[in-house]
């Protein structure tokens, strides 16, 4: 679809301001420990509609990825610990709620930057004992359902583990057979291999060799790995099954192992070796969350613009980077220098073939949504066991706006089709809510059916997709923290 504006308004702030926000209404029910206090806005939301391309240069909070696995790495560690613009959202707020269970201290500092206070953890007690046994709320985050039990397993009590109703349709088999392959004791409550289950841990593990089937999910992988310098032998972990997906993000649970002082061995692909050995205290600033970046960036394409980001990490491990070489594809202009990433979409969007976009998939499918020709993307099957089964959501609720999208045994098939304005179901899943977001720049009357979900990973979202529409070189009102 080609993205022609009429002529800017005289006033675009006030035309929006009329738009952006029908059913929308801040939260009274902010996340547990949730340091950011930024202003909540759930439910229903008429995505803004673009009256020109957008030019805007923004920054965007922390990466969850590097946030929830420097968390558990600091609960695990030698001595405290300070992670600086950490991500504040529902999904880091459940990671410092659960490492708090295991005995983790873990305080917000004063100051801090523009998405909240940085955090200071000193370790669980190597002798942690749960007198009153721990209860830990995952929610829908995978980083906690998968990486906390590794970490439970060291403690001594008992630990239950529950979640969201959509958590318990997340695999979790490979991790809790996992676990009970190195003689952890695990009781299903519910289905054997999904939560809720519970954890009677001994406070050692002695690790070994372990065999599993990471198909499902990289996250089996990496919540083995970050644990494993604490298991007594370490770890030998060999996959076998079908590919394993989101290889970027294992690829980023070894960066920081290494960074703490731990030895990895990943020179055989499908095969990881942690040394046993003490994880060495850390000071480490998070960079910023480059798979959120994307719907900011998509929007220069949607819209014909251009949008900044300062503070681009390079190198970076994070899956995000991956955005320089896709929207290439796309057919925008990218460059990268002096740290500020510059993307301007041209007058279309090509279609594009593309394998393996990991977490990036929904924001790459609502590019193809808009796209002038035709797109497939492949190695992605996985992403039926995320916070929502992502294809069959993809494609219905694109199709419900007009489009033509159809589901493969991997991934999808996008034909340009013309679109139009409805109602885009969001499943709790917050790349649901931005896809729809990023539709509604240039199909008008798109609504989303529930913005707050973007507070998993980035409860600014609204507020930050509205000033990239309406205020440019701006970052997050002060008023909304
Ligand atoms: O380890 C991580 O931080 C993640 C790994 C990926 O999981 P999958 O391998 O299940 O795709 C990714 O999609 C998820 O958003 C975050
Ligand atoms: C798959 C995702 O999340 P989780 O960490 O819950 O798996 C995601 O953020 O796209």
């Amino acid at each position: 679809m080609a993205s022609p504006f009429p002529a800017a308004p005289a006033d675009l702030h006030a035309q929006h301001s009329q738009h952006a926000v029908s059913d929308a209404k801040p939260s009274e029910t902010a996340a547990p420990d949730d340091a950011a206090g930024a202003a909540r806005i759930e439910g229903r939301w008429t995505a803004p509609h673009a009256l020109r391309p957008v030019d805007a240069t923004l920054t965007v909070p922390g990466s969850k990825s590097l946030t929830n696995r420097y968390l558990v790495l600091a609960a695990l560690a030698d001595g405290p610990c300070r992670l600086r613009a950490p991500l504040h959202s529902r999904d880091s707020a459940l990671m410092i709620a659960a490492l708090r269970q295991l005995g983790a201290v873990i305080e917000e500092l004063d100051g801090g930057g523009q998405f909240g206070p940085d955090l200071h953890v000193t370790p669980m007690p190597a002798d942690a004992v749960l007198t009153a046994g721990a209860a830990i709320d995952c929610g829908l985050a995978g980083t906690v359902m998968r990486f906390v039990p590794p970490v439970a397993a060291l403690a001594t009590g008992s630990v239950a583990f529950d979640g969201d109703p959509q958590a318990r349709e997340r695999p979790m088999g490979p991790v809790l057979n996992a676990l009970r392959d190195l003689g952890v004791d695990i009781a299903g409550q519910c289905a054997p291999q999904a939560m809720p289950f519970s954890i009677n841990a001994t406070g050692r593990v002695h690790g070994g060799h372990l065999l599993v089937d990471a198909s499902g999910s990289s996250q089996f992988i990496s919540a083995l790995l970050l644990a494993a310098p604490r298991f007594e032998a370490g770890l030998q972990l060999e996959h076998a099954g079908k590919p394993v997906p989101s290889l970027d993000h294992i690829a980023m649970t070894v960066d920081v192992l290494r960074g703490v002082g731990v030895a990895v061995d990943d020179s055989v692909p499908g095969r990881w070796t942690v040394l046993p050995g003490p994880i060495r205290a850390f000071d480490v600033v998070i960079e910023q969350d480059l798979s959120n970046a994307g719907p900011f960036l998509a929007a220069a394409l949607a819209t014909g613009g251009t949008v900044r980001i300062p503070g681009w990490p390079s190198p970076t491990a994070q899956v995000g980077d991956k955005w320089r070489d896709i929207l290439v594809k796309f057919g925008a202009a990218v460059s990268l220098a002096d740290g500020v990433l510059t993307v301007t979409g041209g007058e279309t969007i090509n279609g594009v073939e593309l394998a393996d976009t990991s977490e990036l998939a929904p924001t790459v499918a609502a590019l193809c949504a808009l796209a002038t020709g035709p797109s497939r993307l492949t190695g992605i099957a996985h992403l039926r066991g995320h916070e929502t089964d992502r294809l069959a959501a993809l494609a219905a609720q694109i199709n419900a706006l007009g489009g033509s999208v159809v589901e493969t045994p991997d991934g999808l098939g996008i034909t340009p089709a013309p679109l139009h304005g409805g109602l885009f179901h969001t499943y709790a899943d917050h790349r649901m809510a931005t896809a729809g977001a990023i539709i509604g720049l240039v199909v008008p009357r798109v609504e989303v059916e529930d913005i707050g979900t973007t507070a998993k990973t980035m409860p600014e979202f609204p507020v930050l997709w509205e000033a990239l529409l309406t205020r440019p070189d701006r970052s997050i009102p002060s008023a909304t923290r």
